[in-house]
């Protein structure tokens, strides 16, 4: 901490590489990576008890008093409009403060994020990001040292009291950097843990399902990103698919079961840096979503994502959506000794109304 009493922490925002949709069932597997563009969050001391939220993407700032372990306005609890991931993550560090008989100061915190555009998000995973970066720049601002798994855990905690179904494999890649292997925990159970036993117990308690490990980055190959510039509700498209009778079906079966194939054999390939099995998973991983998505109707594949797909093995590449799709982003791996056919996907994107992110993998995560 600055002698002012000022705590700064950013988290990265991050992509999916493989696995969306079977990683929000506990313990199937994903691989995502963070990105260089950051949720930067800072927390002031303030006097008085009471703590006051700005965001970049609020007129104003909010002052929120506390009633119990949550924050509201007079009125009684409740986050305000687009504040909920910051106030839920600001709950749950301060649980964990008066459980080891702690205060909870007042402060300010202000979030400046870089996953969005005037306000609009790319799809980066900006709720993950605000949420660790938040848990971090908190905690460190109380005097709390804590490892990153803490802090992966109290993100997951804070997450699953705003949406049990998100899987947070946001807050995993936010959290460690780099390219990452994710299994989800049963969100409902580890909230509901943490609930009745307290957050310090879910934080020392096994997760079953839950397991997190660094990949290596792919040797030879480019990240690329694609913009679609159409924002997508995650959660509106999740609880669409599960508004359906797929979930349960054979469908759901095998969706299940060829997406997790394809996501350890991506591992398999990160780890023994082979090119050309990674970029015919990538492909495997975009058919498969393709299969979903004819099957459910859900509208994963937009006319820009598929454009933004098709260029990429045009010039030998692999691509796809990356996360729930609908709008948002898309990933292609392109060969990184082929500037020439890299320019080329650009260009095609950019006919196709994709605008290329100049954004790359970020190797460190959140830190303490
Ligand atoms: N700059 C920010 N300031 C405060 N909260 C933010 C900010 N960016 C994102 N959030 C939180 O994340 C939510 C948006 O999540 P979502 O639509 O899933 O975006 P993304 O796809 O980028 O994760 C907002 O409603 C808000 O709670
Ligand atoms: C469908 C999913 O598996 C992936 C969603 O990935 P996105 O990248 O679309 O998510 P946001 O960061 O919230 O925009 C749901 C999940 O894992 O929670």
């Amino acid at each position: 901490m600055t002698p002012g009493g000022t705590v700064v922490r950013r988290a990265p925002g991050k992509l999916f590489v493989a696995g969306e949709y079977a990683v929000v069932d506990p313990g199937n597997p994903a691989i995502l990576v963070a990105v260089d563009r950051y949720v930067t969050v800072t927390v002031t001391g303030l006097p008085g008890t009471g703590i006051e939220f700005t965001s970049d993407l609020g007129p104003r700032a909010v002052r929120l008093r506390w009633h119990g372990a949550r924050l509201g306005t007079h009125d009684g609890p409740g986050a305000p409009a687009g504040l909920a991931h910051v106030v839920s993550a600001t709950e749950t560090v301060a649980r964990l403060l008066t459980e080891r008989g702690l205060p909870v100061p007042g402060f300010g915190l202000r979030v400046e994020s870089g996953l969005h555009d005037n306000g609009t998000k790319y799809g980066l995973g900006s709720s993950g990001a605000v949420t660790v970066a938040a848990v971090a720049a908190v905690a460190a601002f109380c005097g709390l040292q804590l490892p990153p798994e803490d802090r992966f855990r109290l993100a997951l905690l804070a997450t699953a009291e705003i949406d049990p179904r998100a899987s947070g494999g946001d807050l995993a890649a936010s959290t460690w950097g780099g390219w990452i292997a994710y299994q989800a925990p049963d969100r409902a159970a580890v909230r509901d843990l943490a609930r009745r036993h307290g957050v310090q117990e879910a934080l020392r308690a096994p997760w079953p399902h839950f397991a997190a490990r660094r990949l290596p980055a792919p040797a030879g190959l480019s990240l690329q990103v694609g913009w679609t510039g159409t924002p997508a509700s995650t959660a509106a498209l999740v609880s669409d698919l599960d508004r359906r009778t797929w979930r349960g079906s054979a469908s759901h079966r095998t969706f299940v079961e060829t997406t997790t194939d394809c996501v350890h054999a991506c591992a398999a390939a990160l780890e023994q840096g082979d090119r050309r099995s990674l970029l015919e998973q990538i492909r495997r991983a975009r058919r498969e979503l393709a299969r979903l998505d004819d099957e459910v109707g859900l509208g994963i594949f937009t006319p820009p994502l598929t454009a933004l797909c098709d260029a990429a093995e045009a010039a030998g590449g692999a691509a796809k959506p990356s996360g729930a799709g609908g709008g948002d982003c898309g990933i292609a791996l392109l060969d990184a000794e082929a500037p020439r056919d890299i320019d080329q996907v650009r260009e095609r994107w950019a006919t196709a109304g994709v605008l290329p992110l100049p954004v790359r993998p970020a190797a460190e995560g959140n830190e303490e």
